[in-house]
């Protein structure tokens, strides 16, 4: 990381406001400056203004008021198209990649120049791959691609284009600890080599390690700005959310009481997904923690186990009771899942949250025949919203009108107040801010000490290790080992997910 302070910033930011049609004010006065080959990190709470601060930043949002600098010269960009041609890269979480096309086709989708020709093409991806240290093959189709070496297929489509500042909207909020390793490492060598990076993250850990200084959002403006070597992560949460949290996060599980009746039995489990031979029980109260790499089968396990996967064999009982296998026996049953691809299975985009919160209990919630009542149901939004702390408009508001973490804070309110006993949980924080994955863990906690049980998937092992009991680890659609949370460590769950085992012995899988 070198950092040429001297000169102009490459670009800033002044008195950026950002108003939307229905009132909300996004950002108000904010600022930015982001200096050549410098990584800078943008955090905030969700709802903060992350997105929208990158949105007018790529040219997808025009700002209200204020004043963009591109190398010290004003500029407006009206467009994406604009602000890609002056040299910005927006990679966003999901990577709008052609999934038929080969990884080569791609880097060169957007770029101009002389790079339609097959010899020309080769050569540059050559030598961007060079530029990137990383090895992917340039015939390979996308679609048969890890969600890590697509991220690495936008990387290099981000240079093909000329980029010199490169947006990225929590790069890693999907990849396993090697991966994330792999876009770290990446991110430093380019900017090394004078590409500017405005990297925009939850993971406090990441922003601390990797920028070299980092902006502060709260509602909207900008609270604290400054170089990376001055911040903690306990400074960093406090900046965030303006109160400490920590200490609820690390409180670690609590433990289960030995004669807690069996809630959940899954024997041989297996299915065309992946899933091979699965049996484990959950008692009440307990937390499970389902480690596993991506691609291990442990969504799929949960699919599984949810009667979502029709063709799935083996038996799920609840309360000793066989459930059918479909997602409505199982909700019947009292099982909930809150699936990690909320945006495609979790809300119901033309449905005003109170009535999203509502969907999965409308029977219970209906007085007579069929007619939900919408007082009941308006009071469970505002219960969600305020348990939560979901920062929206009210309960009339659209998921449209929500930042992305807290439509997800909704995607788990729709689940978290019905009445299920086994809630099922994929990647419950994944794009949560740290204030509210204190707030779901906690949740988590409650829940399992009221009788419920929790089976929680999870690619951050240490937030497995904070709430779970018991830990079991996936690794291509098996349970490979076991562990009572407060015997075993990241560090060991990292081993038993790829496939090491205690003295690193390959596990026999
Ligand atoms: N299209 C829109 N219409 C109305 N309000 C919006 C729209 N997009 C975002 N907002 C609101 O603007 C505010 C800032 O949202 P933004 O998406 O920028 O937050 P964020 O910091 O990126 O959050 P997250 O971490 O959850 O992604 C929020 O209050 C959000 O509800």
């Amino acid at each position: 990381m070198h950092t040429a302070m001297v000169g102009p910033p490459l670009l800033a930011l002044e008195g950026l406001g950002k108003s939307f049609p229905n009132g909300t004010v996004a950002l108000r006065e904010a600022r930015l400056t982001v200096h050549p080959g410098s990584v800078h990190g943008l955090v905030g709470a969700n709802g903060a203004g992350k997105s929208t601060m990158i949105k007018v930043i790529a040219g997808a949002h025009p700002p209200t008021s204020g004043v963009m600098r591109w190398k010290g010269e004003e500029v407006v960009w009206r467009t994406p198209g604009a602000a890609r041609k002056a040299g910005v890269a927006t990679i966003m979480q999901h990577v709008p990649l052609a999934p038929t096309l080969s990884v080569l086709e791609n880097v060169f989708l957007g770029a101009p120049g002389p790079w339609r020709l097959p010899r020309a093409r080769r050569t540059e991806f050559a030598r961007l791959l060079d530029r990137v240290g990383y090895a992917i093959d340039p015939d390979a189709e996308v679609a048969g691609l890890a969600i890590g070496e697509r991220q690495m297929v936008a990387i290099l489509q981000a240079l093909a284009t000329g980029a010199e500042l490169v947006v990225m909207d929590e790069p890693t909020a999907s990849l396993a600890g090697s991966e994330r390793q792999v876009v770290f490492d990446v991110v430093r060598r380019l900017s090394a080599q004078g590409t500017a990076f405005l990297y925009v993250s939850h993971f406090l850990d990441e922003v601390l390690s990797l920028t070299d200084r980092i902006t502060v959002l709260r509602d909207g403006t900008v609270v604290e700005e400054g170089e990376t070597a001055g911040y903690d992560e306990d400074r960093l949460v406090q900046a965030i959310v303006g109160r400490d949290l920590l200490a609820a996060e690390r409180r670690g599980p609590a433990a289960v009481a030995p004669d807690a009746p069996v809630l959940l039995s899954v024997r041989g489990l297996s299915s065309a997904a992946g899933v091979r031979d699965v049996s484990f029980e959950a008692r009440a109260g307990e937390v499970i923690g389902f480690a596993g790499l991506l691609g291990s089968g442990r969504s799929e396990l949960l699919h599984a186990v949810y009667g979502a996967d029709s063709r799935a064999r083996g038996e799920v009982l609840v309360d000793g009771r066989r459930v059918g296998r479909t997602p409505r026996a199982a909700v019947a049953a009292g099982m909930a899942l809150v699936p990690e691809d909320r945006g495609a299975q979790g809300l119901v985009g033309t449905f005003p949250i109170w009535q999203n919160i509502s969907l999965p209990h409308l029977p219970a919630l209906s007085s007579g025949r069929a007619l939900p009542r919408e007082a009941a149901e308006t009071e469970r939004a505002e219960r969600a919203i305020a348990d939560l702390g979901i920062v929206c408009p009210g309960p009339g508001a659209l998921p449209g009108e929500l930042s992305g973490g807290n439509a997800q804070k909704v995607v788990f309110g729709k689940w978290l107040y019905g009445g299920a006993r086994v809630f099922m949980l994929d990647e419950p924080t994944a794009g949560v801010d740290v204030g509210a994955k204190a707030d779901i863990l906690g949740l988590v906690r409650a829940f399992a000490a009221g009788g419920g049980a929790v089976l929680m998937v999870s690619s951050e092992f240490e937030e497995i290790l904070a709430v779970a009991t018991r830990v079991l680890v996936v690794r291509e659609g098996r349970i490979v080992a076991e562990r009572a949370a407060h015997e075993t460590s990241e560090e060991e769950l990292l081993m038993l997910a790829n496939g090491f085992g205690e003295g690193g012995a390959r596990d026999a899988a």
